[in-house]
């Protein structure tokens, strides 16, 4: 059905053709609905719908045709109201003759959250549109003096300020242009650009893609040495350009080549699927070749559903938890503090954190399958505990985990300076999750401060394991680029083939954060980050003079390039720099009430 909207001719499906429809209804439901304007009026339940690029409203679930439909683009706000207990309010740009704001309630905290997170995640979505009517207008040439002329402002000022990476771009055009290839085609997602006075810091961008399976250097590198960890031939990282051009006009042609056969697309990940799920799952094809990745499979979504439901308890959990409030916002879903309720002990300690993951947005949907199946395996005290996984209506999974009432590291390390006992402590505490990981052939690949968390006794404990990897035994190793770039490890990115030792490589980044408040390079964006890990390998301190022997001599087994000298999660647990670790009772007054508090939303 096509109809005007402010003057706009939009196509308005029907209900029915909405649930029929591939792109139709995200999420539906009953509300109570109030336009704002008519105070006066009482809430009035209402059937509403969310598509890709539209809310409507619907007397009731059989009605045909919707009472009120806004475009998502013409929705200023989504934010909670105080107007009814599980209430939010829809701020419309302002139109003449329009309401302002719809404040919708619904039954439940969860619903409401869900509700607002489906809404805001499709707002952004549809604000970001394609380029219209693209000119070529920007002619660069090279004068007879040798200098460029042709280029813009932005490119000169760049220029004149000696950045390298510029200057790289022009003259080494093609590594960089591939590289930036990766960034628009292989960013998986990037979350949380979090700006700290002038300074914009990318708390979190996570960059992975496939499949760099034969690339020059891990060639070579099949004739290397095969100790346990190590993954490079040469003792020496000073790498040199061409050999990172080389590794990324390699990819740039595997990734030719897995365009035109699916099945050259490696997903490594799935290698984590030898564990429970895939026992339940006998249909599940053969995801791993020990001695050839490309081998791998892609699961379909539907096979991801399957293994989900046949793995997991299918019932709604609302009887057992209620939402609190939201503890924050991860790529893949939002993380809620729940009370569980009174006859449900099973849960101990009453509160739990719960990760809801709207099924059908994600779009690696297997890397859900990882995060359980290695939260769900790995008892430790230095690993966040899974406690249970719930499918509601085949749409949200939620990840019901143990709570820690302290937050993030990065938490900790914007608001205090930490001691270097305080640092051993939680290097410590680290590198025992990360060694029980190890020992099980299991590689997290994206340690980082974000992803270490603090309860309010102290201890320390490792989490988020959607990008883990599996492999089949010691000597085994990887290609897939996965990880955040500011914590890669210079093999990772040069596209080597790899082991365990790129967590202790992020470790040791992750010690720079506590050092330093940052890791390296965080103000430059990431696909330069990349490429100055790649170039320089081991980074420097920028106050080296203030740090003990002891923590730069652990600094530097961390951050060793070539992985041979880089130390094991097993030999850096012997060093001496953590028998100075504090103890976790002093890591409680950095811990207080307010370093967890309720995001307004
Ligand atoms: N068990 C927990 N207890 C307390 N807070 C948690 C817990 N798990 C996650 N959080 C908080 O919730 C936020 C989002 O967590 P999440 O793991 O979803 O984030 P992410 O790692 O950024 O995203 P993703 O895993 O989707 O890539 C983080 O700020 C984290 O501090």
């Amino acid at each position: 059905m096509l109809i005007t909207v402010r003057g706009e001719v939009v196509e308005i499906p029907s209900l029915a053709d909405l649930k029929h429809s591939a792109k139709g209804v995200v999420r539906e439901g009953w509300v109570m609905l109030k336009e704002e304007k008519t105070k006066y009026l009482p809430w009035t339940k209402k059937w509403l719908t969310l598509s890709h690029n539209s809310i409507s409203i619907y007397k009731s679930n059989k009605s045909d045709s919707a009472q009120l439909t806004i475009l998502l683009k013409d929705i200023e706000k989504v934010e909670r109201s105080k107007s009814r207990t599980f209430c939010f309010r829809l701020k419309l740009k302002i139109y003449q003759s329009t309401s302002q704001a719809l404040e919708i309630s619904v039954s439940n905290n969860m619903d409401c959250y869900e509700w607002m997170d489906s809404i805001s995640a499709r707002i952004l979505s549809n604000k970001v549109s394609g380029p219209m009517d693209p000119k070529h207008e920007i002619h660069v040439g090279i004068d007879s003096n040798g200098k460029y002329v042709g280029l813009p402002k932005e490119w000169s000022i760049l220029l004149n300020n000696g950045s390298v990476y510029a200057k790289d771009i022009l003259e080494k055009p093609k590594s960089t242009i591939q590289a930036s290839n990766h960034s628009s085609e292989e960013f998986c997602h990037q979350r949380d650009y979090i700006k700290f006075g002038s300074q914009i810091k990318l708390k979190a961008s996570i960059i992975r893609y496939s499949p760099p399976v034969f690339s020059p250097s891990a060639m070579s590198n099949e004739a290397s040495i095969h100790d346990s960890d190590c993954t490079t031939t040469s003792s020496s990282y000073d790498v040199d350009e061409d050999q990172l051009t080389l590794a990324l006009q390699n990819d740039k042609k595997i990734n030719k080549r897995s365009s035109e056969t699916s099945h050259s697309r490696s997903f490594d990940d799935l290698s984590l699927m030898d564990s429970s799920f895939c026992e339940k799952q006998q249909s599940t094809p053969s995801v791993h070749n020990k001695n050839d990745e490309t081998s791998n499979v892609k699961l379909t979504e539907k096979q991801v559903m399957e293994i989900l439901k046949s793995s997991i308890i299918s019932k709604d959990p609302s009887t057992l938890f209620s939402v609190k409030h939201k503890l924050g916002q991860g790529a893949s879903g939002s993380v809620y503090l729940a009370k569980v309720k009174a006859d449900h002990q099973f849960y101990k300690n009453g509160l739990v954190a719960i990760k809801s993951i709207d099924f059908h947005s994600q779009s690696r949907k297997e890397l859900l399958l990882n995060e359980i199946t290695v939260m769900r395996e790995s008892f430790h005290p230095n690993i966040v505990s899974f406690l249970d996984a719930f499918l509601i209506k085949e749409r949200h999974l939620w990840v019901v985990m143990e709570y820690m009432d302290a937050g993030s590291l990065t938490d900790i390390i914007q608001r205090h300076k930490l001691n270097e006992e305080q640092v051993a402590r939680i290097c410590l505490e680290t590198c025992k999750g990360i060694q029980h990981l190890h020992a099980r052939n299991v590689i997290h690949r994206d340690i980082k401060s974000d992803n270490v968390l603090i309860n309010k006794e102290g201890q320390i404990k490792i989490t988020d394991f959607g990008f883990c990897a599996r492999l089949m035994d010691r000597s085994h190793k990887r290609v897939t680029m996965v990880g955040t770039p500011y914590w890669m490890a210079p093999e990772i990115i040069k596209q080597q083939k790899y082991g365990t030792k790129v967590d202790i490589w992020s470790l040791g980044i992750m010690i720079i954060e506590m050092l330093e408040n940052e890791p390296p390079y965080l103000g430059e964006d990431p696909m330069k980050a990349l490429y100055m890990i790649a170039k320089t390998g081991t980074p420097s301190l920028k106050k080296p003079e203030l740090v003990s022997k002891e923590l730069l001599s652990f600094l530097n087994s961390c951050l060793n390039t070539d992985t041979v000298f880089r130390a094991t999660a097993a030999e850096l647990l012997n060093h001496s720099f953590l028998r100075r670790a504090c103890s976790p009772k002093t890591l409680i007054p950095f811990i207080s009430a307010d370093v967890v508090k309720p995001r307004n939303h």
